[in-house]
């Protein structure tokens, strides 16, 4: 009989802590936390309550605090820490992961400096290992509940794909393929700053009316960078494209889109990640994708108005008011 697949999760907090359990009632899984406290708590009472509450993770789930030794024994690496600490976490253990050993990226953000996409900071840091991506509509706290979901495993490797679905997959958790890595995972990162333009609508109690008008013209600015910068326009009518801007948008557990409500309430962008306690990915990454959009030359009348209120240059008032002055008759809406 051939030996079991082990995966092991880097990053304890509510996706990476979600993903692990998933994997963890398929295969052989080990979570790196950083946090000793987190590890004991996941050990010995099945809970990452700072990130999850109570809900009771897989039974077979181990976390450890030994990156080293977690990475050593990893059959497939997942990386599950926010998108600045992907570099220097992959770089602490580019000596301690065999050769060939597939590393499967969560994160939904841009490197600051770089401008890199997760999978292309993996590349960089562990040249030669296989890289997919994992996205979709996917707010953590649901799917550790056990609530119905599905998801995308972007690779351009249909082989690994395969590989890869039977270690994350259940009865309620539906894996598709996608080979459009660069679509897939800009439709995650972008749909952040989306969000946090709907958050900020909502606090400022403008109706649903608006918040259709951010979406839907959200997504087409989404495409247009996407497009701009070589992915397939259909990947954006799909589950990491208008699927994941549906669920951020709108779900009050998204920290994106409550990030934006705290903006509206008149908190500064440090306080308001301050009281999230989670990473809110949109707030680092609307400067670095308004850098994209000057760099492609596409119009990001939302994303701009964002990146105003993160840089303290606007209120989400005047933002609001921004897009009026910039969306309605703002030219033919197919483009
Ligand atoms: N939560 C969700 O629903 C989803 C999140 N994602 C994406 O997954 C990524 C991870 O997010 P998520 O789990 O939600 O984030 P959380 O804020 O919930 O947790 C972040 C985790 O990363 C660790 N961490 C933070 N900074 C560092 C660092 N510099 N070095 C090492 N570890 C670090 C934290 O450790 P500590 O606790 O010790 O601070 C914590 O374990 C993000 O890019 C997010 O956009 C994607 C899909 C769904
Ligand atoms: O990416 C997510 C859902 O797919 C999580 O969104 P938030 O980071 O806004 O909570």
């Amino acid at each position: 009989m051939s030996r079991p697949i082990h995966v092991v999760v880097l990053g304890a907090g509510s996706w990476g802590t979600t993903v692990a359990s998933l994997a963890a009632r398929n295969t052989p899984t080990l979570l790196w936390a950083r946090d000793s406290d987190t590890v004991a708590e996941i050990n010995q009472n099945r809970r990452n309550s700072r990130y999850l509450g109570d809900v009771e993770l897989a039974p077979a789930l181990r976390a450890s605090n030994d990156i080293h030794e977690a990475a050593h024994s990893a059959d497939v690496l997942v990386v599950g820490v926010p998108s600045v600490a992907v570099r220097e976490t992959l770089a602490t253990i580019a000596e301690d992961l065999r050769a060939w050993v597939p590393v499967v990226s969560l994160a939904k953000g841009l490197e600051p400096g770089t401008r890199m996409r997760p999978t292309q900071v993996v590349t960089d840091a562990l040249p030669g290992h296989p890289v997919a991506l994992l996205a979709g509509p996917n707010i953590a706290g649901e799917i550790a509940r056990g609530y119905a979901a599905a998801a995308v495993v972007a690779t351009e490797d249909e082989n690994i794909a395969t590989a890869l679905h039977p270690l994350f997959a259940s009865g309620v958790f539906r894996l598709y393929n996608n080979d459009d890595v660069l679509g897939c995972e800009l439709g995650g990162i972008l749909k952040n700053i989306i969000a946090i333009a709907s958050g900020m609508a909502d606090g400022l109690g403008v109706g649903d009316n608006t918040r259709a008008m951010v979406l839907t013209r959200g997504l087409a600015e989404i495409t247009r960078l996407g497009v701009a910068m070589g992915a397939d326009p259909r990947t954006f009518a799909g589950l990491t494209g208008v699927g994941d801007l549906m669920a951020t948008c709108m779900s009050p557990r998204s920290r994106n889109r409550r990030a934006g409500e705290l903006l509206a309430s008149g908190k500064t962008p440090a306080q308001a990640a301050e009281l999230l306690g989670q990473v809110a990915e949109g707030i680092k990454t609307a400067p670095i994708v308004m850098e994209l959009a000057r760099e492609f030359d596409v119009a990001m009348p939302i994303c701009s108005e964002v990146d105003s209120v993160v840089a303290e240059r606007s209120s989400a008032t005047d933002a609001y008011r921004g897009l009026h002055r910039m969306l309605p008759d703002g030219g033919h809406e197919a483009h």
